[in-house]
């Protein structure tokens, strides 16, 4: 495999780092881990007043095996209806495997618009009859989300953070369980700031970290720290690349993405309407992190990792920088050239899709419309 690409923007350098020591947490403040090796052997049943009939662990497993969206909550097994609220879907009121069973890949982003628009893409990248402008909101019913669906893509936005994205998932994955959709690759598309990477340039994820830069996702369940672990799917990181091979005109690398709770002070950012440090501690701060292997920042890739992958989905994060963060925090960059910057993660998200599906002619080389 090439060390660089043909922009020569691999970053080796964040492959190759071993992972930085956890920082250590004083045992009286360590989080209970629900990491995903150890999650089911873990789960207590008694808990849930319900054992299952096969070995839970057996039944999962064989799920996984079938390429099959499982979920890995035993309380849904005894619900006779399951209204997913934020999309206007539910088991009850609609025909979800008609609907969605062959979907074989989901696509999300923040903005309702850009989902649009790459559903529009995707629908004249794989030669689908008509224009594709007329398509349908599946979630029209609800102004939460956004969803198209063309062939087998599934175009969804999530808003913006963490909590956005996660209820978004939550609903999205049981969909595809109820759907019984079988070997789904999930990708993001998104937008981020760089870390000492060219505005413009796409960074392909092999690490979600959090703001301390470990590849964790923290969420407080029940009043406890709960802690699962952000893997993203290695080989799709490579197929990734290997598709911007063929998409010369931007940087295409492969690196860390750090994900924070918030887009100011949360990612180091003089420009908030609050600010507690100084400009030189930033720097010290997104230094530290671009030492750690981290080449872009955003808010939303650690729950997509901790939530994706353990239910069988095969995940990925692709996110255009709109900046280097290291020379500023204002985005500055006029609204042609961040609307083109946008299409990058799409066009190169669309070339691998083609691939995947055998379609050979001039991909990723088209435009995604500018909304
Ligand atoms: O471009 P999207 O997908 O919205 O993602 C990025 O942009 C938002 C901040 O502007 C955050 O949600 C961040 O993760
Ligand atoms: O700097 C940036 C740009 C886009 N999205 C982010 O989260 N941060």
């Amino acid at each position: 495999m090439p060390s660089t690409n043909r922009c020569g923007q691999r970053s080796r350098a964040a492959e190759s780092r071993p992972h930085p020591p956890p920082s250590p947490i004083p045992a009286s403040r360590q989080p209970r881990t629900c990491q995903a090796a150890s999650e089911l052997g873990a789960y207590k049943w008694e808990d849930a007043g319900k054992a299952p009939a096969v070995p839970r662990i057996a039944a999962v497993s064989l799920e996984m095996s079938a390429g099959l969206v499982h979920i890995k909550n035993p309380h849904l097994e005894a619900m006779d209806e399951d209204v997913l609220y934020h999309l206007d879907l539910g088991t009850k009121t609609h025909d979800l495997p008609a609907m969605f069973g062959d979907v074989k890949f989901v696509c999300v982003g923040g903005s309702p618009n850009r989902m649009r628009s790459f559903a529009q893409f995707m629908h004249k990248e794989l030669g689908l009859e008509g224009d594709g402008e007329d398509l349908a909101d599946i979630c029209a019913g609800t102004d939460r989300y956004a969803m198209y669906r063309v062939g087998p893509v599934l175009s969804i936005s999530h808003g913006m953070g963490i909590p956005s994205v996660s209820i978004m998932l939550h609903e999205l994955i049981k969909l595809l369980h109820h759907a019984k959709c079988r070997d789904v690759t999930i990708i993001r598309i998104g937008t981020s700031g760089g870390l000492g990477v060219q505005a413009g340039s796409v960074v392909i994820t092999d690490r979600a970290v959090d703001a301390r830069f470990q590849p964790r996702f923290e969420q407080v369940v029940l009043g406890d720290v709960v802690v699962r672990g952000t893997d993203l799917d290695g080989g799709l990181v490579e197929e990734l690349l290997a598709c911007s091979e063929a998409i010369p005109d931007f940087p295409t690398l492969v690196g860390h993405t750090m994900c924070t709770y918030d887009f100011y002070e949360g990612q180091g950012r003089l420009d908030g309407a609050l600010c507690s440090f100084s400009n030189e501690k930033k720097l010290q701060y997104l230094k530290r992190a671009h030492d750690a292997g981290v080449r872009n920042i955003e808010m939303e890739s650690t729950a997509f990792a901790a939530l994706c992958g353990p239910c069988g989905l095969r995940a990925a994060v692709v996110c255009v920088t709109l900046l280097d963060r290291l020379e500023g925090d204002q985005i500055r960059a006029s609204h042609e050239v961040l609307q083109e910057y946008q299409q990058r993660p799409q066009r190169l998200v669309a070339a691998f899709i083609r691939r995947r599906l055998g379609l050979r002619t001039a991909a990723g080389n088209t435009r995604p419309s500018s909304d």
